[in-house]
């Protein structure tokens, strides 16, 4: 069974509550498919069994022996990412867009295009199963194929292991990364807020999980810190048949959690949300 946590706004508490049910049972896979900011690996400390590279687009680079900085290729590049800096021409790695087009027209070939490599794969144990998890190198592109690199992992080392649940952290926002970690899997656990954009986002997270016919809960998290707000997005679920699967009050020990290292459920496994989440997730995987 694949679980994937999501949110639509950032900061709601998907990871903490991603973590919470990793630590629920003793044997799941988690899979930390945030890649742009991976963190449950810093929660969990895994034991890196396998790393593998991930090859994003290209860029190009300037071989300074053969560039006699005449300039020619500064004005053809769409995104901006060639200029003069101290009288030499230079490409910056952040704009390069790897369209290639530089090294087609330098007269003196003097650019080269090389793959950017610099992202990485990893897979290992934690201490409740098989934890894989992604990390995009800072300026690289491409994430969405990342989750899904992720995600099949993650999915060998369930059946390498014969582990029954999958945990999927998912990245927040709705676009082409979320699309690729939620593809397929069996529950969506959407975190929202009762913040002004926690509704918004909500409704929008609404509208993709709808379109790909997937079997969608919502949790809202720190539910008493807007009453008018929460009533709003029991409201909106109610009209688009979504359900309420928890109501987490807000909790400072949640991010006394955090600093331990635990999640809430390794910390204070008796608190009122460890109790809720419990309850929500013996709901989606006994269906009780
Ligand atoms: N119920 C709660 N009460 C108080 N603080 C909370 C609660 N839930 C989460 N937090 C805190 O809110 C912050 C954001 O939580 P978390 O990192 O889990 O969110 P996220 O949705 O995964 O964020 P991101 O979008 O950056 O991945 C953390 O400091 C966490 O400890
Ligand atoms: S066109 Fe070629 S030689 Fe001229 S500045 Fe650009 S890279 Fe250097
Ligand atoms: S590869 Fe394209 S985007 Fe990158 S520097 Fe050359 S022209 Fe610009």
């Amino acid at each position: 069974m694949e679980i994937a946590v999501i949110s639509g706004k950032g900061g709601t508490g998907k990871s903490s509550i991603s973590a919470a049910f990793a630590t629920l049972e003793n044997h799941v896979v988690l899979a930390d498919c945030d890649v742009d900011a991976a963190n449950l690996y810093i929660l969990f400390n895994p034991v890196v069994e396998k790393e593998k590279a991930f090859v994003t687009g290209q860029k190009a680079v300037i071989d300074e022996r053969k560039c006699t900085n005449c300039g020619y290729c500064i004005d053809f590049c769409r995104f901006d990412a060639i200029s003069y800096e101290n009288d030499k021409v230079i490409i910056s790695d952040t704009l390069c867009d790897g369209c290639v087009l530089c090294s087609r027209i330098c007269p003196y070939d003097a650019i080269n295009n090389i793959y950017e490599d610099k992202s990485r794969m990893y897979a290992g144990s934690f201490r409740n199963g098989r934890m894989v998890y992604g990390r995009l190198a800072p300026g690289e592109e491409n994430s969405g194929k990342l989750v899904n690199m992720v995600r099949q992992e993650a999915k060998r080392e369930a059946e390498n292991n014969q582990l029954a649940v999958t945990i999927i952290d998912g990245p927040p926002g709705i676009g082409c990364p979320v699309i690729s970690a939620i593809t397929g899997v069996d529950h969506v656990i959407i975190v929202t807020e009762p913040s002004v954009s926690g509704l918004h986002d909500l409704k929008r997270t609404i509208e993709i999980t709808s379109k790909f016919n997937l079997k969608s809960w919502v949790i809202i998290n720190k539910s008493d810190i807007n009453s008018n707000i929460s009533e709003l997005i029991k409201t909106y679920c109610k009209n688009t048949r979504i359900d309420i699967l928890a109501e987490l009050p807000f909790d400072s020990q949640m991010v006394e959690a955090m600093v331990q290292c635990k999640s809430i459920i390794e910390w204070l496994p008796d608190s009122t949300i460890s109790q809720k989440l419990i309850h929500a997730f013996n709901r989606i995987t006994n269906g009780s």
